[in-house]
C-alpha cells in the first residue's frame, strides 16, 4: 500500500477547515493545514467577528433610542475606539487558532498549495503528500469590469478604515451592503446604496427586506434602483461614480457586488476535478470528481447558504469521515442566515414565497412584534415575524425583521430541526422572561 506524508492535507485554513482538523488531529490521524495568508481564514479575521464588533454599538444605540426618556443623554459611535476594540479582540485569533492546531499534533504549512497530483500537494515548490486531500479554499470580493474599479475598495478594507468617510457609496444589495451601509449611517457617513434592479437581499421576504430599505432611508440612507455603474473617476480628494443617470460624488466607494470562488491557479484543472462559477462541484459525500479529493466550505457549489456555520457543519461531517466513524452521506441541517443590519433579518426552513406558492401544504401565521408584550419592556416600535406550518401544525419555517430577530431564529431552531409536536413544545420549559420564552410562546 502506498505511504503518504500526512492522512489528511487541507489547503485553506478556515472554518471549513479548523473545525474539524483539530479533533482529527486529536484522534491521532496525521494533518497538514497549508495557509497563504492568515490562519483561521474569512471569518475570524475580515468577515463575520470584525463586523459584528463594529455593528455592536449600532444595536445598542437602537437600544438605547427605543428608550429615550427611560435612558437619558446623546450617544454617539466612536469608529477609531471601537477599531482599537476590534483590533483588541481578533487581532490575536490566528495565533489562537494555531495555537489549537498545534496542540494536536497538526502541521501548519505556510504559502500556496497547488494540487500536483490526486495525492500530491506543492507549497513554495515543496510536495506532500496525503491519503486525502481536502480543498477549503474560500470565496474573494468580487471586484466589478469597469474603468476606474481601482477606486473601489472591498468589505476587507471597509473593516479596517481608521476613519469613516463624509460620504460612501456602496454598490450591491447583498448582505454586506446591507450590513455596512448600516455601519456607516450609524457612524455618521452620508450612504448612498446603488442596485442593480429593484430588490435588495433577494433571498429574504421582501415586505421586511423594504421595512430595513424604509428604516435607513428614514435615517438618511440614499436608495438608487435599476443603477448600472458604468466608471469610477477620481476628482481630487473624491471620487465620481457615473451611472447611465446619475453622477455621484463621494468620498469612499465599497464595491460590494458579491464574492467568487477560489478555483483558479491551484491545478484543479491538471488533476481533473470539476468546478464551475458558484464552486468546486461535489457528490453527497464531499467528495470531488476525483474520489480522494474532498471540498468543504464557501468554495464547495450548493444550494446551502455559503455561511460559517454551513463551513463547520461540513469540515465536522469530513472529520466524521475520515475518522472511520460514519460512509453515511452528508444530511445537511435547517441552516438559518441571518442579515446584521439594525434590525436584523433572519429566516430558517421553508420560506414565505415557497409557502405561498404551496398553499396546500403550508400555513402561515403573522405577527406584529410590538403586540408582544415583552418586546414592551424595551419599547421595541417596530418589525414582524411569519411562522410556517406544514399540515399537521408543526413548525417549518419562520422569518423576522426585529432587533431580536437572530435570538428569536436561534430558539425556534429545534422545534423545525427536530419536528417537534404539541408534547415536545409543551416539555421545553423555557427561563422566563426571555426571548425564548417569547419565541416559543407563538407555537
Ligand atoms: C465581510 C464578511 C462578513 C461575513 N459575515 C458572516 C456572518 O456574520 N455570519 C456567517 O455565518 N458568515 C459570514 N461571512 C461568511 C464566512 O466568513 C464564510 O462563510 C466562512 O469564512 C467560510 O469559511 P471557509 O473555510 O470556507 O473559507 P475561508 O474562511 O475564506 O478560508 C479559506 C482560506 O483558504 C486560504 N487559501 C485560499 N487559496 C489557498 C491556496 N491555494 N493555498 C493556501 N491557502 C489558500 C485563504 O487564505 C483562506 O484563509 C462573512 C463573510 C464576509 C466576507
Ligand atoms: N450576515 C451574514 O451571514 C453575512 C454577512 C456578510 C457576508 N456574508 C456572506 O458573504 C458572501 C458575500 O456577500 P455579498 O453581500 O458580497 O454578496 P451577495 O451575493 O449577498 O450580494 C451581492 C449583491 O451584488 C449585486 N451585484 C452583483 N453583480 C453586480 C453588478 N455587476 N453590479 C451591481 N450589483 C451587482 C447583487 O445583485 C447583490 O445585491 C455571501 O456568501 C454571504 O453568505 C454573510
Amino acid at each position: 500500500m502506498a505511504t503518504y506524508d500526512y492522512d489528511v492535507l487541507y489547503i485553506g485554513s478556515g472554518h471549513g477547515t479548523f473545525d474539524g482538523a483539530i479533533p482529527l488531529g486529536a484522534k491521532g490521524k496525521k494533518v497538514a493545514v497549508v495557509e497563504q495568508d492568515l490562519v483561521g481564514g474569512t471569518c475570524p479575521n475580515r468577515g463575520c467577528n470584525a463586523k459584528i464588533i463594529l455593528d455592536s454599538p449600532v444595536a445598542l444605540q437602537r437600544h438605547m433610542e427605543n428608550v429615550h426618556g427611560v435612558v437619558t443623554g446623546e450617544t454617539t459611535i466612536n469608529w477609531p475606539a471601537n477599531q482599537a476594540h476590534k483590533h483588541a479582540v481578533i487581532d490575536g485569533l490566528p495565533a489562537f487558532i494555531q495555537g489549537l492546531l498545534d496542540n494536536n499534533n497538526i502541521d501548519i504549512i505556510f504559502g500556496r498549495g497547488i494540487l500536483a497530483d490526486e495525492h500530491t500537494v506543492k507549497i513554495n515548490g515543496q510536495a506532500k503528500t496525503a491519503n486525502k486531500i481536502v480543498i477549503s479554499t474560500g470565496l474573494r470580493s468580487n471586484r466589478l469590469d469597469i474603468p476606474g474599479t481601482n477606486f473601489a475598495h472591498d468589505s476587507e478594507e471597509f473593516l479596517n478604515l481608521e476613519q469613516i468617510p463624509q460620504h460612501v457609496t456602496v454598490i450591491g444589495a447583498g448582505y454586506i451592503a446591507m450590513e455596512f451601509a448600516t455601519m456607516a449611517n450609524a457612524a455618521g457617513a452620508k450612504v448612498t446604496v446603488l442596485l442593480r434592479g429593484d430588490k435588495a437581499l433577494r433571498a429574504y421576504h421582501q415586505p421586511f427586506v423594504e421595512e430595513i430599505i424604509n428604516d435607513l432611508t428614514q435615517r438618511g440612507v440614499t436608495f438608487m434602483r435599476g443603477v448600472t455603474v458604468d466608471e469610477i473617476t477620481e476628482n481630487g480628494q473624491q471620487y465620481t461614480v457615473n451611472t447611465g443617470s446619475a453622477t455621484i460624488e463621494t468620498d469612499w466607494v465599497l464595491d460590494a457586488t458579491g464574492r467568487i470562488p477560489n478555483v483558479e491557479n491551484i491545478g484543479l484543472e491538471e488533476v481533473g476535478v470539476k468546478y464551475n462559477a458558484k464552486g468546486i462541484v461535489v457528490d453527497d459525500y464531499l467528495r470531488t470528481s476525483v474520489p480522494n479529493i474532498y471540498a468543504s466550505g464557501d468554495v464547495i457549489d450548493k444550494s446551502q447558504p455559503k455561511l460559517t456555520p454551513t463551513a463547520i457543519f461540513e469540515s465536522l461531517y469530513l472529520m466524521h469521515t475520515f475518522a472511520g466513524e460514519t460512509t453515511e452521506p452528508i444530511v445537511y441541517p435547517v441552516i438559518p442566515s441571518v442579515v446584521f443590519t439594525s434590525p436584523r433579518l433572519a429566516q430558517v426552513g421553508v420560506t414565505v414565497a415557497e409557502a405561498k406558492a404551496h398553499p396546500e401544504s403550508y400555513t402561515l401565521e403573522i405577527n406584529h412584534i410590538p403586540d408582544d408584550w415583552y418586546r414592551q419592556v424595551d419599547q421595541e416600535q417596530m418589525g414582524d415575524n411569519v411562522l410556517i406550518f406544514d399540515k399537521n401544525h408543526k413548525l417549518v419555517g419562520a422569518t423576522e425583521v426585529s432587533h431580536k430577530a437572530d435570538d428569536v431564529i436561534n430558539a425556534l431552531l429545534p422545534a423545525i430541526e427536530f419536528k417537534f409536536g404539541p408534547s415536545e413544545i409543551e416539555r421545553m420549559v423555557h427561563l422566563f422572561p426571555t426571548i425564548a420564552s417569547s419565541a416559543w410562546g407563538q407555537l
